[in-house]
């Protein structure tokens, strides 16, 4: 049956100038750029010049670290604007706030060349229609300030859409009271694992879940809810400071209102409460029978995956609404998705927007014979695209018996899911985050989207149906994940099917409504794109994009020495990295990271999967100035500290560049020290801090050997988990094993919790990757790179040297995934003939009555 084998403080986004992270010879960001700095132009600015004496600037000061943590609204009175001696430095706080979106949106136009000029959206009016900043004063007059003293502003982003003024269903959580380690062995021994899905819950003590319907066009967007504190650094020519709060008001139009979830399925939440057991025997865990369906029977899969999950939280489901299309993104004339022109689309596009605001039936498309020409010919890289996603398939068929003779990767790793207690989550942190038609900027001229709304339009509908399995690529705890064409398009999917009876039965619905809501809400290039969801009494089906290269786990086996060279590790390790930032930007704590869950693209760049242990919480953005700027005093020794030096390059006192004593360096050397002379000298800039910094779990949840101290403790975590097990991720990249493990499952989190991290003499590996792994690793999550700034740390790492974080995706993977990784796409036995079969025909079954959710 199908269902068997299923089974502190704030981060901040570094503001940086877009010279350091905008290569200016890329012409690409320049658009953006300018956009960007027109937004800033915008955003008035009115002088408020007051002065404050020593000791309320202590006070100040204090005041400022701590709105590093939460927002503050002092003022009830706001105005639209005020002073700001240093507008330079808030556009900065604003160009790191872009950087992602910048990247991204290069992106895209790098990938999308060919196809921008058919589309009517560019990347200023994508960024235009995020935001219109208001800057608000929050400060009252009798707040005074001194010369120097860094002024702090309270920015609040309200995205384009306004706030959907849905209901959310809120339930209540029951605290658990912390569990500690001793109290996880013997739970342990009692094999007793539950199911489900973590609840957070909001300050006011109730949980709440997303149930809008616009998706959030990215991070820019997903966190344009909440304030925003800035702590502007001071300048010599500034001579006032005041806390200010700016509010960022949208323009565009509202978020369609979405519909409240069903009877049923508040029926099925409400069934949430109690717990399943999943029995663990080592790194092996004893499934359940389930009852359900055949549909998900065992079949040979690539590696073992073995997850306990225990579970004592209600979850809420929330319904998405029938397929609204995004008319921006809705079927183009000029475009088709796929060389198969089974669809024909007419050149009107009106008519086109008027069809897609209308129900999705009845629609019969028609196009000229030369749209048809030309649209054939522009789509060629894109068909292209499907055709070789096709024959990367072939070849896996061709290459499957290798890899069924003993190519074949087990990881023992197990993911835990045992979900004791909440965190907060406000009821409007996820509001932004809900779906809307495709509105996916980074994805937004992806051709899955145009395949399924052609089909759509052509069919009245999207369902099951209409998709042909090609293979199982696997099971995990909660479903079976198929690759699966969309008829007539060339175009592959990952459709995860789930049994809507057995999660019910195994109390795992919540956890498989939390995997979709962050599925929802994701928009990034390193991370999964939903493309529909399927609601049906019976199934749960998301349709998401098709990862061809196997992952992290299965590519390191096939490394030498089975494991990565640094150079490569730090790739990988750095696109999770973004990955992980931009997740917690969303208030989304992963907590499941370990090479299995990093999938590898058709490209080589990797995409972060398996959403369905991630905890939800608040995220404050918080914009603060990192620290005061380190002042060096002259070295008496230089030349330079004398005030006599007459060298008119000379940059006395404040620059240690030497006019007179020789330096031989090199050329590196020499820029390295430029750099780190002036970063000592110049102001540093203000940083995003964009952290579930509230967030407090003490769930246990993971997987055995990437569980962080914490978490074994029972402390309770946040999002310094993550830090930990990046830390062990990389440290596994590298020497090709886990730090900390163990005979047994309880010998690793003993491991885990006492021993001292150890490197092997081999393979040899730089200093600069050891002391981050040490960094990372740290048992005390507040002394954990990262605990306190957030993935911005971690980024300025020597480790990460030289590299260019914005434009990463940009750059050339390591390797291009060898495609035998897509394994038994054809059956070499009969039996597996047989299971094929068997698992298409279950396969279209399941598709009879199932009706598609567009996003
Ligand atoms: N988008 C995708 N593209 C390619 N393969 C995928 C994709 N999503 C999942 N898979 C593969 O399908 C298998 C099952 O994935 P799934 O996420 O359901 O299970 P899992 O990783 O064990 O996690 P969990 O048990 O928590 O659901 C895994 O082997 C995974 O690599």
């Amino acid at each position: 049956m199908l269902l068997e084998e299923m089974g502190g403080l704030p981060c901040t986004s570094e503001i940086t100038e877009s010279i350091e992270d905008v290569n200016p010879a890329t012409d690409k960001l320049y658009c953006m750029k300018d956009d960007i700095n027109k937004l800033f132009e915008a955003i008035e600015i009115r002088a408020s010049q007051r002065g404050v004496s020593k000791s309320e600037r202590g006070v100040k000061d204090a005041f400022s670290r701590s709105a590093m943590k939460r927002p503050m609204r002092s003022s009830p009175s706001r105005t639209s604007g005020f002073d700001n001696s240093e507008p330079a430095s808030l556009k900065q706080a604003f160009r790191g706030l872009c950087i992602s979106q910048a990247s991204e949106l290069a992106a895209v136009k790098k990938r999308s060349s060919k196809m921008s000029r058919l589309s009517g959206v560019s990347e200023t009016g994508a960024v235009k229609s995020l935001y219109r900043p208001v800057v608000v004063q929050i400060n009252g007059p009798e707040h005074t300030v001194n010369e120097g003293v860094g002024n702090v502003v309270e920015i609040s982003l309200i995205p384009d859409r306004s706030m959907s003024n849905t209901s959310d269903k809120i339930s209540e959580l029951p605290t658990k009271e912390k569990s500690t380690y001793a109290a996880y062995s013997s739970h342990l021994s009692k094999d007793a694992m539950e199911g489900g899905s973590e609840i957070s819950k909001i300050s006011d003590g109730k949980k709440a879940f997303p149930h809008s319907t616009d998706i959030g066009a990215g991070y820019l967007k997903e966190v344009s809810e909440r304030k925003l504190f800035l702590e502007l650094p001071h300048s010599s020519t500034a001579t006032s400071a005041n806390k200010v709060e700016a509010q960022t008001v949208s323009t565009s139009d509202e978020a369609p209102t979405p519909a409240m979830p069903s009877d049923k399925e508040q029926a099925l939440d409400s069934d949430l409460v109690s717990c399943s057991s999943t029995s663990i025997i080592g790194n092996k865990v004893n499934r359940p029978t389930s009852n359900s369906p055949s549909l998900m029977r065992p079949v040979s899969r690539s590696r073992t995956f073995v997850k306990k999950k225990v579970i004592s939280a209600l979850s809420s489901s929330s319904k998405q609404p029938n397929g609204g299309i995004d008319n921006n993104l809705s079927c183009s004339t000029s475009e088709i998705p796929c060389q198969t022109p089974e669809y024909v689309l007419r050149n009107d596009q009106k008519e086109e927007d008027k069809k897609s605001s209308e129900s999705c039936g009845e629609n019969s498309i028609e196009v000229t014979s030369s749209v048809l020409e030309s649209s054939v010919t522009k789509l060629g890289s894109s068909s292209s695209s499907c055709n070789r996603t096709r024959s990367i398939v072939k070849k896996g068929d061709e290459r499957s018996l290798s890899r069924e003779k003993g190519e074949i990767s087990q990881s023992s790793k197990s993911s835990i899911g045992d979900y004791s207690s909440t965190t907060s989550l406000s009821e409007e942190s996820y509001r932004s985050g809900s779906s809307r038609s495709g509105y996916r900027p980074h994805m937004s001229k992806d051709l899955r989207w145009e395949a399924i709304r052609c089909v759509q339009k052509q069919q009245g509908n999207i369902s099951l149906k209409q998709f042909k399995m090609l293979k199982k690529l696997g099971g995990g705890d909660i479903g079976t994940v198929y690759l699966s064409e969309l008829m007539g398009t060339n175009c592959l999917f990952a459709v995860k099917v789930m049994d809507n009876d057995f999660l019910t039965s195994r109390r795992k619905m919540s956890r498989a409504q939390t995997e979709k809501e962050i599925l929802q809400i994701l928009d990034h290039p390193f991370l999964p794109t939903l493309y529909s969801h399927i609601t049906n009494d019976k199934y749960s089906c998301l349709v998401m994009e098709y990862c061809p290269g196997g992952d992290l786990h299965v590519l390191r086996q096939k490394q030498a020495n089975k494991n990565f060279s640094e150079q490569a590790a730090r790739f990988y390790v750095a696109e999770v990295l973004l990955a992980l930032e931009y997740l917690h930007m969303l208030g989304v704590i992963y907590r499941d990271l370990k090479p299995e869950n990093v999938l590898v693209r058709e490209d080589g760049h990797i995409m972060l999967s398996d959403f369905d242990l991630s905890l939800r919480c608040v995220v404050n953005p918080t914009l603060v100035k990192s620290s005061t700027p380190v002042i060096k005093p002259p070295k008496t020794s230089s030349p330079c500290s004398e005030s006599s030096c007459i060298d008119p390059f000379c940059l006395h006192p404040s620059w240690q560049v030497s006019c007179f004593t020789p330096r031989f360096l090199s050329a590196a050397a020499k820029t390295r020290k430029l750099k780190a002379d002036i970063a000592a000298q110049v102001t540093p800039l203000p940083q995003l801090v964009v952290e579930p910094t509230e967030a407090r779990s003490n769930s246990f949840v993971g997987t055995h050997e990437y569980l962080a101290p914490e978490i074994i403790k029972g402390e309770g975590h946040g999002s310094a988990v993550d830090w930990w097990t990046f830390g062990i991720f990389l440290y596994e990249l590298l020497y090709g094993r886990t730090p900390f493990k163990g005979q047994g499952n309880e010998d690793t989190l003993a491991n885990v919790v006492s021993q001292c991290l150890k490197f092997p003499a081999y393979p040899v590996v730089s200093s600069s990757a050891r002391d981050l792994i040490r960094r990372l690793l740290q048992k005390e999550p507040e002394n954990r790179l990262g605990a306190e700034k957030g993935a911005a740390e971690i980024k300025q790492h020597p480790f990460f040297e030289g590299l260019n974080w914005a434009l990463i995706r940009c750059e050339t993977p390591p390797e291009l995934p060898r495609f035998c990784d897509l394994g038994n796409v054809i059956p070499d036995t009969n039996q597996q003939n047989k299971e094929i079969a068997k698992s298409q025909k279950e396969f279209k079954s399941i598709g009879e009555n199932a009706e598609f959710e567009m996003f």
